[in-house]
């Protein structure tokens, strides 16, 4: 009776309740900001989303807008969880520390209930959690696309590509001269990075050219058409689905009406991209059993992690600590990270170096020049060898240039697995630490004009310790940046010597936005033959 008495009264004063818990939770969650431990500048959060409604816009130029407001470190809560912004190069000291031991920086994330349901958090390399997981995965990774076998069949395979798109654009311009350079990029970096893996033809850029010309150049059967765009679409909803895991609690994930059925969605996809890719690394087994020992095998990627640390291995590298061959959910999941980490990153990248090139023609003609002195006569295809890339030093300063005022990564994850100090603020373990790449390519106190567009700054210049990150730095340093700006380079060096480009709106600013990795939403081109 008592019992239904309080029930009644607490119905009776729901009106009054229910703001004085507010008022309540509103009143604890601010005290409890205010009071933290060892507090940073930041802006005020709001309760429950914390500055997700500033952060969750565009987080590269939201971080550089924050940066110029509260200095070079701070502090923004993501929902519930702290997050601190490191946007200065002597800030980033200890982030790129090469030591292994004791580096408090080693891991890139919190565990994150969504990183553990896509399977990134106990395998693969970026999101590891296991440290000795991740040192072999990384390690054989990077031995096997920075070996020279390797790196000379790169140039075939990269070359073949290009031929190929050399072809579709030249019987496309006897109709139509603007051509949409980020549809094209995706798909070239797409089949590069697929030949290279699995060393057989890939179907992405053919399949596009046959979707915008009406004679079709090669006939592709259906199910391959069909295969292709289905593991394309697959690779860039794995890539999309990463910060909706990521940032969503699971508990909004798994019970909230429309964002359970897009969960599902992106949980069904994560499965059967895992099976696509055990299937062909089973079949690819079976053709490396069935043939002779003495058969020399082809030099992809695929047939290097199958075979490293065993009798076939083709590089011969079993030299190094760990004496075991990769299992096949190692060998799967480094093939995973390698379209997840290095696809979306070099495609945009090639999307921007394209722009400030054409927007700065002085500088496409340096480049020629560039390509003239160690190729010759550039009417004739370049014979591209690893040893004629090291020696192309302007067009390194173009790729970083670029890449400092529009990095492909202008923000990522590193967490703290010790207590530390940085800029004269403690940082507990266990915090979440965003490296503002941006902010510290940005900075005044690094470089001469920042917004200037220079890269000869990168031939004069001294350049600051830690100020150029766009590929990171210290032990997480990524393991593919020899690798892509090898594929930048053969590109780059192909597009100009063959084709006259230049913007069709050459006022209009470049159009990027963040969606992972900054990505480039639009570059329309004209394009006609060098003569
Ligand atoms: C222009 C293209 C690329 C850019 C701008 C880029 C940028 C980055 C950046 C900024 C990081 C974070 C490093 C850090 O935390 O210090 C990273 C990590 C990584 N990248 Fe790249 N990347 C590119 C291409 C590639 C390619 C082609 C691969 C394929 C092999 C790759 C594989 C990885 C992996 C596996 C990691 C994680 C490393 C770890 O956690 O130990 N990246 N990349």
């Amino acid at each position: 009776m008592a019992s239904l008495n309080i029930i009644g009264y607490l119905l009776y004063n729901l009106n009054k309740i229910i703001p004085t818990l507010i008022i309540a939770y509103i009143f604890k969650y601010y005290f409890s900001w205010y009071t933290r431990e060892n507090p940073i500048p930041g802006p005020i959060p709001l309760p429950l989303i914390g500055n997700l409604h500033q952060i969750g816009k565009d987080l590269g130029k939201e971080a550089i807008k924050l940066q110029k407001k509260y200095g070079d470190i701070f502090e923004v809560m993501l929902g519930p969880s702290r997050v601190i912004f490191i946007s200065r190069a002597e800030l980033m000291e200890k982030i790129c520390s090469p030591a292994l031991k004791n580096n408090v920086f080693a891991y890139r994330s919190l565990p994150n209930a969504g990183l553990d349901e896509m399977g990134l958090s106990k395998s693969g390399i970026s999101f590891n959690m296991d440290l000795e997981g991740w040192k072999f995965n990384r390690r054989i990774l990077s031995h096997t696309i920075m070996s020279p076998i390797f790196l000379r069949e790169n140039i075939n395979f990269v070359n073949q590509i290009f031929d190929e798109l050399e072809n579709y654009w030249i019987n496309l311009l006897k109709f139509e001269k603007k051509i949409d350079f980020t549809k094209w990029s995706s798909y070239v970096v797409t089949d590069i990075i697929l030949t290279s893996i699995t060393g057989k033809k890939s179907y992405s850029t053919t399949i596009y050219y046959n979707s915008l010309s009406n004679s079709i150049e090669t006939e592709v059967p259906d199910n391959i058409i069909n295969e292709s765009l289905k593991f394309i679409d697959s690779i860039y909803m794995f890539l999309t689905s990463f910060l909706f895991f990521y940032i969503i609690p699971p508990i909004i994930r798994h019970n909230f009406p429309f964002i359970k059925s897009i969960h599902k969605k992106y949980e069904d996809n994560v499965e059967w991209l895992d099976t696509e890719f055990e299937k062909v690394i089973k079949k690819r087994k079976q053709e490396i059993e069935n043939s002779p020992v003495d058969q020399p095998l082809e030099h992809n990627i695929l047939n290097l992690l199958i075979t490293i640390n065993t009798e076939r291995d083709i590089n011969k590298i079993s030299g190094i600590d760990y004496m075991r061959p990769m299992n096949d959910v190692e060998i799967r999941d480094t093939i995973k990270e390698i379209f997840s980490a290095g696809a979306d990153t070099t495609r945009n990248s090639l999307c921007f170096i394209i722009y400030y090139i054409l927007k700065y023609p002085e500088v496409k003609d340096k480049l020629i020049k560039e390509y003239e002195s160690i190729y010759g006569d550039l009417t004739k295809k370049p014979n591209i060898t690893n040893e004629s890339l090291d020696k192309l030093v302007y067009t390194e300063a173009v790729i970083s240039e670029v890449a400092r005022l529009k990095p492909a990564v202008p923000v990522f994850l590193r967490a703290t697995s010790l207590d530390t100090e940085i800029g004269g603020y403690k940082i507990k373990k266990g915090t979440q630490i965003f490296t503002n790449y941006i902010g510290v390519h940005m900075h005044e106190d690094h470089w001469n004009e920042p917004e200037k567009f220079n890269p000869d700054r990168f031939l004069n210049d001294n350049i600051v310790k830690n100020s150029l990150l766009n590929f990171g730095g210290g032990i997480r340093i990524c393991p593919g940046r020899h690798w892509a700006i090898k594929n930048l380079k053969i590109l780059l060096i192909r597009l100009l010597t063959k084709f006259d480009m230049t913007l069709v709106d050459p006022d209009s600013p470049l159009k990027s936005e963040f969606k992972s990795v900054e990505h480039c939403n639009e570059l329309e081109i004209y394009v006609k033959e060098r003569e």
